[in-house]
């Protein structure tokens, strides 16, 4: 059996990506309260796994997840990809009109800039957004709404005051799978690695970047992270569309090295689409 975490209360985007991805598994669940203490909860073995989200299509990337990953080095089992519709959600008997603040995790807010600006919104950051839609019901408060899933709105008994609310119709938030011990699976697709040069120079990211388009290996990510020793240095996060145990990956990370950066392998994966 394994025990997995994920972000709670009960009703959020994370929970319903983790039951429908380990769904006839046989699975301990563990409900946290914020992404970096899942991330935590794996590095110090209170659960083999967890499921975090890392990027969203609108929003862009989540740099808790990300920071989480590295300050734990952690490894990435598995992607998924997850669809997510979002809700503006009150207590029962508000009225749009009655609106004028509005509380979700800071990745559900910004996938709705546009309507909290289009209705001039105060914000309020919550650490997930059933915690937001649960502290809106709590309240009582007819001029505060949290944003969130369908799903969260009927737990909570809430009511929808304005459905689809994100900037674009299609919108999708990519999950990740972590766990401390690297992936032996093979049917492995994608590899994420961090490359860490070994020092500033001018072209330093593009020799790398070469080295990929050389072999033909096609990237599908990339985020740079700074080292925190010394303003403007960079540690870059590189995810291929290649196994790790695909010959040309050994080559490239091979030739990396040569050039004097640390390659460091967070996992090889498949891409799962719920
Ligand atoms: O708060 C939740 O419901 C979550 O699972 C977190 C989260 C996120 O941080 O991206 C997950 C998916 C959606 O993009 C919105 C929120």
């Amino acid at each position: 059996m394994n025990k997995v975490a994920y972000l709670g209360p009960n009703g959020t985007f994370s929970e319903e990506a983790a039951l429908k991805f380990f769904e006839g598994t046989d699975t301990e669940w563990v409900m946290l309260s914020s992404i970096p203490d899942v991330l935590e909860a794996v590095s110090r073995d209170e659960v083999d796994k967890c499921m975090v989200p890392i990027e969203n299509s609108i929003a862009g990337n989540i740099h808790m997840t990300i920071d989480g990953l590295l300050l734990y080095n952690l490894r990435i089992e598995a992607d998924v990809v997850f669809k997510v519709s979002l809700h503006l959600i009150g207590n029962p008997g508000s009225a749009m009109s009655d609106i004028h603040t509005v509380r979700s995790i800071m990745p559900a807010i910004n996938q709705c800039r546009r309507f909290i600006k289009e209705h001039a919104l105060k914000l309020e950051y919550a650490d997930s957004t059933a915690h937001a839609a649960f502290s809106v019901k709590e309240s009582g408060d007819a001029g505060t709404a949290a944003i969130g899933s369908a799903s969260v709105a009927e737990k909570y008994g809430l009511q929808i005051l304005e459905s689809g609310v994100q900037d674009h119709s299609a919108n999708h938030t990519r999950f990740i799978v972590v766990s401390k011990k690297p992936n032996e699976d093979t049917g492995q697709k994608k590899t994420m690695m961090l490359i860490t040069p070994s020092e500033e120079y001018p072209g330093v990211l593009s020799s790398i970047l070469n080295v990929f388009s050389a072999l033909a290996i096609n990237l599908s990510w990339i985020e740079s992270r700074p080292t925190g020793r010394k303003l403007g240095e960079y540690r870059f996060l590189i995810e291929t569309e290649a196994g790790g145990n695909e010959q040309r990956m050994d080559k490239a990370i091979k030739i990396i090295e040569t050039f004097g950066h640390d390659v460091h392998v967070l996992g090889s994966y498949a891409t799962t689409i719920l």
